[in-house]
């Protein structure tokens, strides 16, 4: 079995997440690229890793009018990669257009919805508009999501039970937020360890500094590997 393990490659510049990666091999992960690393460095970096042979999962988290969603979406794809994601609260409209974007492509990424952000607690979504605990946003969101034919939906490993009693198995869930034992918690809310986030029936999981922040980034990989078998 492939891993389910998405290593966040936020670092400022492509040479650092070309050296970081370098002890690595396709195997050991699947390598996320989100804003940062996408602004400093942009397309051609992604396609390296295309052609180095790793999974791509290009997390620019699109929110925007259907229009401009579904031209981004299809610019993504035709970099190869993975999976992309669009923030599921663009609403119905956008999550068609982006869907129907990627319905001419022999292979097309995965298409994921973000539902409630992992950096979020009661009190920030309050702040937003939305009463109620982060669950349960999560919750109408991944509804839309799967209404919609996407194929699954970022949320906090924190909700994975609840979603996977609710949907199909084939409905993927990815889980940032991942945090082993003794790890700074930083600026996430809702964390899990990666072996619990595992037993509540998670697909993948996303870890980022607790990696790439680690004096030993390759022991540290090696052993979310082994605690996710
Ligand atoms: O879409 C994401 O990947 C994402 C969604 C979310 O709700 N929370 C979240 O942390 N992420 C991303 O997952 C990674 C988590 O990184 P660490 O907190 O360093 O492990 C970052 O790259 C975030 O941008």
């Amino acid at each position: 079995m492939s891993s389910m393990l998405i290593i966040a490659l936020d670092f400022p510049t492509a040479k650092q997440a070309l050296e970081f990666i370098e002890p690595l091999s396709p195997n050991d992960c699947i390598l996320k690229v989100g804003l940062q690393l996408y602004v400093a460095s942009g397309p051609e970096f992604v396609k390296t890793l295309v052609a180095a042979g790793y999974k791509v999962f290009l997390d620019l988290k699109f929110h925007d009018i259907p229009n401009t969603v579904a031209g981004a979406c299809q610019s993504a794809a035709d970099l190869g990669v993975w999976m992309i994601n669009v923030h599921a609260s663009g609403g119905p409209v956008m999550l068609d257009a982006a869907a129907n974007a990627l319905s001419t492509y022999d292979k097309p990424p995965l298409l994921i919805a973000v539902t409630v952000l992992t950096s979020m607690n009661q009190i920030q979504l309050e702040a937003t508009g939305v009463s109620g605990e982060p669950e349960h946003q999560v919750k109408r969101l991944a509804a839309l999501t799967a209404n919609h034919g996407l194929s699954g939906v970022v949320c906090s490993a924190q909700e994975a039970e609840m979603l996977r009693a609710e949907h199909k198995d084939e409905f993927l869930l990815i889980t940032p937020g991942i945090r082993p034992t003794g790890s700074d918690q930083g600026d996430q809310q809702r964390i899990m360890t990666p072996e619990a986030a595992k037993a509540v029936g998670v697909n993948y999981i996303v870890v980022g500094r607790p990696i790439t922040q680690a004096k030993q980034p390759l022991s540290v990989i090696q052993s979310i590997n082994l605690s996710l078998k």
